[in-house]
């Protein structure tokens, strides 16, 4: 017989919190977009949110990087987080980009409560006291969760529009994908090390990403709290 393989503690995760898990990676918001139904201004909706999130996420990642600078034995990870970093310079020139496009003047925007409260929590990530593993499982779940939800957008027998391809592109590729798996790597890494402790602020810190990310995908639709 061979070595028996052991699920990852993200995988176990998963499995325990699926319907949460499938209510953010799978949300009407998401879905309206593969069945072709979304309504554009929900879409625009988002876009504007989304930017003001991104230019918010960019700190957290790096506070991250810091941490891995830091904390971790294996200098591989610092390269893995960078590369996520680098490439928000990228997404930060599209939302610009996008947002010309459809006329979406993103000076304008104003945070929506659900955003806010997103950013919110964000920032209490960057707090130095954080530990590196708790840290890293927030922005591989972010990361995830986009990357899960936008591949749906591009499955064979999806009815994505047209306009809207080059958006599930950038997080439902295959390129993010392996992104989000070595990231994934790095977690369960990280936790099987961590204590008792960590462990728990770990796997909570992951059910606040999957709810905030499920309020995220509420108010793009139309049915988030106001700010
Ligand atoms: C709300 C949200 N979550 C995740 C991502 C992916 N970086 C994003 N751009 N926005």
């Amino acid at each position: 017989m061979g070595p028996v393989k052991k699920d990852g503690m993200i995988d176990r995760w998963v499995k325990k919190h699926l319907l949460l898990y499938t209510e953010a990676t799978s949300h009407p918001f998401i879905l309206s977009i593969r069945d072709g139904t979304i309504d554009f201004s929900s879409f625009k909706r988002w876009l504007g949110q989304d930017y003001i999130f991104v230019r918010e996420f960019v700190p957290f990642t790096a506070s991250v990087l810091l941490k891995a600078s830091k904390n971790s034995d294996d200098s591989s990870d610092m390269e893995v987080i960078l590369r996520g970093l680098a490439s928000l310079s990228d997404e930060i020139s599209w939302f610009k980009q996008e947002a010309a496009k459809w006329d979406v003047p993103l000076s304008d925007v104003i945070a929506h409560k659900s955003n806010q409260n997103y950013c919110r929590f964000l920032e209490s990530l960057m707090l130095p006291e954080l530990e590196y593993c708790v840290v890293v499982t927030a922005l591989w779940a972010i990361e995830t969760v986009y990357q899960e939800s936008f591949s749906h957008c591009l499955e064979d027998d999806s009815k994505t529009p047209p306009e809207l391809l080059e958006a599930c592109k950038r997080w439902g590729s295959e390129g993010f994908g392996e992104f989000c798996r070595s990231l994934q790597k790095i977690v369960n890494r990280c936790l099987e090390k961590a204590s008792d402790e960590e462990l728990i602020k770990a796997e909570v810190t992951f059910l606040r990403v999957l709810e905030l990310e499920i309020e995220f995908w509420n108010m793009s639709r139309g049915g988030g709290l106001m700010s």
